[in-house]
């Protein structure tokens, strides 16, 4: 149930998947927001683990759709290298595919929206409304240390792009931000303290979805894979034990046969001088 979710093969999808997601499944969801390098992925992975949510990052799955070759595919590559907003009708689309194949009704959005725009056409498309934005808060001197430090090979994570990004982040996705916390909607995290730190705080913010963790399966599985590798341990560790001693005893053994020899001639040696 919980996990990232890779990006759908194509951004084309059905308008009648819209239309389920309008009328049937009810999805409980969670906006994550924050600089470029508050630390959202991070998070994200933290509360997925705890909390059985999938998480989708529209940046990632933009990015996978960069990759598809397809004209779509070279706006967005182009797009992402100068840290500008992808149009909302592509960004929106990989979502909501995403949220139909990920067979969960609790889905962390990571990143997204990151505009007016976005906001609105999310709205009106998949007619949902956040249980809560959670607002991970960093200064941008951090930021900056963190995305130069990242080391993950992205094309936009240069001095140059980077303070683009954040150029975007405060005239574009804080009016959203504030758009969610006039309807009392925003849970504001200090995240420039430590991953762990920052977690803890994220943990009293989905509070709320406590119980569901209690039922959720995984820990549960962990329990049975963690209990079978324990009986494997033990018996391993009997198995060497009795190699152990079989190696000891046979030692002793071939000592005593030595020691009995040694006698054996020093007797024969001392009757003979006798
Ligand atoms: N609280 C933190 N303190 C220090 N480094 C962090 C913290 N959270 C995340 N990082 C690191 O900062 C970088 C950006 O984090 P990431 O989760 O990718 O941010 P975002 O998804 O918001 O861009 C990563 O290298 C990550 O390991
Ligand atoms: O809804 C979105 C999310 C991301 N992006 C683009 O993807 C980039 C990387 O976003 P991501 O959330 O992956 O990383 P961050 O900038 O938060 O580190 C952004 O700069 C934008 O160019 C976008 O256009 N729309």
């Amino acid at each position: 149930m919980g996990g990232r979710v890779d990006a759908p093969s194509s951004a084309n999808i059905n308008k009648d998947a819209y239309g389920s997601i309008c009328n049937g499944k009810v999805f409980k969801i969670v906006f994550v927001l924050g600089g470029p390098g508050s630390g959202k992925g991070t998070q994200c992975a933290n509360i997925v683990r705890h909390f059985g949510f999938t998480h989708l990052s529209a940046g990632d799955l933009l990015r996978a759709e960069s990759k598809s070759g397809s004209e779509t595919g070279i706006m967005i590559e182009n797009m992402l290298r100068e840290g500008m907003i992808v149009p909302s009708e592509v960004t929106v689309k990989l979502l909501l595919q995403a949220m139909l194949e990920s067979g969960n009704d609790k889905i962390l959005i990571d990143g997204f929206p990151r505009n007016e725009e976005n906001r609105v056409a999310f709205e009106n498309i998949a007619k949902v409304e956040p249980e809560f934005v959670l607002f991970l808060d960093c200064p941008q001197d951090e930021l900056e240390r963190r995305l130069l430090n990242r080391n993950q090979g992205r094309d936009d994570d240069n001095i140059e792009t980077i303070r683009k990004r954040f150029k975007v982040f405060i005239e574009s996705t804080l009016p959203v931000i504030e758009f969610y916390t006039m309807k009392g909607k925003v849970r504001k995290i200090d995240a420039s303290k430590s991953v762990g730190e920052v977690f803890e705080d994220v943990k009293v913010v989905f509070s709320q979805f406590e119980v569901e963790e209690a039922t959720f399966e995984k820990p549960k599985m962990n329990r049975i894979v963690g209990f079978e590798l324990m009986m494997c341990l033990i018996k391993r560790l009997i198995r060497d034990a009795e190699r152990k001693w079989r190696s000891i005893l046979s030692g002793m053994a071939y000592t005593c046969y030595l020691l009995y020899i040694c006698a054996r001639e020093f007797v024969e040696i001392y009757s003979e001088a006798l």
